[in-house]
């Protein structure tokens, strides 16, 4: 089975070269797929310099500006569709979500699950360091999130998943319509929409030491407006 672990990047020079490195030091047999939005700081020169050592096992995808990362995220489930990946993951780069829990997100993918969340707020799941402000608005959204749209996913922002090919095959991805945190719930959505079976599997997610959030006010008003929206899109 293929599998292709897709990490958006906008500014991670200090979290890159760890992470990768992490990755590839799992038994899983991971490729990556690194969507860097031009960032400043040169997070792609470190990427393309870890080329030669990995292979084909690491692949960049570069655009050329801060597009945002749903944007980011259909353009590598593009890329993984056409490279004919089976498991398709998505995971930040700095560390929050563990690369050794990929494994987990894989086994119950390959157990009866379509779509498989890492998640902070299901039974066993936690965060770890991440100040009050951040989890009143996510614990918050997660909350409002199934008040409107009933979807019964306990964290419906987590950005730690894995999807089995048929379901990015089957979502018409460039009708998704949202590019910060609401393109998480909208996925979700979707898929559950379309009948695929989410399971959530309970992480720890702990806030990274290095780099910053790139969590803005604009992508919450979004998410808060997105969920009501997203109920009349249509999946066709
Ligand atoms: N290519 C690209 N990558 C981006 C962009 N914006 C953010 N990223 C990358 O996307 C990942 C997550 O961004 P962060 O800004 O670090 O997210 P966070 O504040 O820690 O947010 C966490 O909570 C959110 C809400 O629950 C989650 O949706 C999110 O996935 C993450 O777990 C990082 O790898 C970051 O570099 C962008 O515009 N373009």
């Amino acid at each position: 089975m293929k599998k292709l672990v897709i990490i958006p990047t906008y500014n991670e020079k200090e979290n890159i070269e760890k992470i990768i490195r992490r990755v590839f030091s799992l038994s899983g047999g991971y490729h990556l797929l690194i969507v860097d939005d031009g960032s400043p700081d040169g997070t792609a020169d470190i990427i393309k310099g870890l080329q030669t050592e990995y292979g084909g096992r690491l692949n960049i995808l570069e655009r050329k500006g801060k597009l945002g990362l749903g944007t980011a995220y259909i353009a590598g489930f593009k890329w993984a569709l056409r490279n004919d990946y089976d498991y398709i993951f998505e995971m930040d780069a700095d560390f929050s979500h563990k690369p050794e829990d990929l494994e987990r997100l894989y086994e119950a993918c390959t157990h009866g699950a379509d779509v498989v969340v890492g998640s902070r707020y299901v039974r066993g799941g936690k965060v770890v360091n991440w100040p009050m402000d951040r989890i009143m608005i996510s614990k918050g959204g997660a909350f409002y999130t199934k008040l409107i749209t009933w979807m019964p996913v306990s964290d419906p922002t987590a950005g730690f998943v894995c999807y089995s090919r048929k379901v990015l095959a089957t979502i018409p991805l460039d009708e998704v319509h949202f590019i910060g945190y609401a393109f998480q719930i909208e996925m979700k959505y979707r898929a559950w929409k379309l009948g695929f079976k989410i399971k959530e599997v309970p992480i720890t997610f702990e806030d990274r030491k290095e780099g910053v959030s790139k969590m803005s006010g604009n992508i919450i008003k979004e998410a808060m407006y997105g969920v009501w929206k997203m109920r009349g899109f249509s999946n066709k």
